[in-house]
């Protein structure tokens, strides 16, 4: 399988204070990685780099099509709620068709097959009869299902989820990874959440980050693992049908 993006050595953080160190990864065509790790862990920094916003400190990442090496490759991006100006006045339509700016030309209008494809996201993202609305009249979970509509509207070769199911409602979760599995049958998906039973459910493969970067070449982690890369204590719960895990109150000293 030819990879798409190649991580090696990296470190990363703010003003010299370095998040992350000596981070290898490396993340294939059809990947479904999920990220956890413990809060301040560097889960989003790790993105943050992967999208350019964030200059490593130390270390290379490389870019691939078809597994020859590129400059670039497109990303979409779907940003943590907390990370969104919800005074901003944009519509619900208009959120959208801003993830195609990078396809047309700075001078030039959108297409009309651009507007067809902005129409056709609205409706899998459930968001009909809401176009015209300010995002800010939104709840949270439509908000959400309107910025992944713009992580997703370019067709880009990797789509990246920072808590995409933060306010996300049960019903439209499951269709959320719907979503997701459909688009990961072309595309890589990295997907960072705190939810990790939704994660070992949905992912094919799992990253724990934690400063370091610990590698699961697979979604079958055990409860031990889990607690020995958060450092806290793990508890494996009946869910449904699937195991739940989750972090157990604890303090670190
Ligand atoms: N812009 C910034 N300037 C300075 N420090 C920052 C900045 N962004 C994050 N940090 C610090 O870097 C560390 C890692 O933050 P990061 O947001 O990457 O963690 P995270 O694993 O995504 O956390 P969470 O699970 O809470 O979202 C934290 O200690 C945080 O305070």
């Amino acid at each position: 399988m030819n990879k798409v993006i190649e991580i090696e050595n990296l470190s990363a953080g703010y003003d010299h204070k370095k998040v992350l160190r000596d981070v290898c990864l490396t993340v294939y065509e059809n990947d479904f990685l999920g990220i956890i790790g413990p809060n301040g862990g560097g889960k989003t920094t790790l993105i943050k780099v992967i999208l350019g916003l964030l200059k490593p400190l130390e270390g290379e990442i490389h870019f691939f099509r078809e597994g020859k090496p590129v400059e670039e490759i497109m990303m979409g991006y779907l940003p943590q709620y907390n990370a969104i100006d919800k005074k901003f006045p944009i519509s619900v339509y208009d959120v959208i068709l801003s993830g195609l700016s990078r396809k047309k030309s700075m001078f030039k209008p959108f297409s009309s097959e651009h507007h067809d494809r902005v129409g056709e996201i609205i409706k899998r993202m459930g968001l009909q009869g809401k176009e015209k609305k300010a995002i800010g009249q939104l709840s949270g979970g439509q908000i959400q299902r309107a910025l992944l509509g713009r992580a997703i509207v370019s067709n880009p070769e990797v789509v990246i989820l920072d808590e995409p199911n933060t306010y996300i409602d049960q019903r439209f979760e499951s269709r959320l990874y719907e979503i997701l599995s459909e688009i990961n049958k072309e595309r890589a998906i990295i997907l960072v959440s705190h939810d990790i039973g939704t994660v070992v459910s949905n992912v094919k493969t799992i990253a724990c980050v934690n400063e370091t970067l610990d590698y699961h070449p697979g979604a079958e982690v055990t409860a031990e693992w889990l607690e020995e890369k958060f450092e806290c204590p793990i508890e494996l719960l009946g869910h449904g049908e699937l195991p739940h895990r989750i972090i157990k109150k604890h303090q670190h000293v």
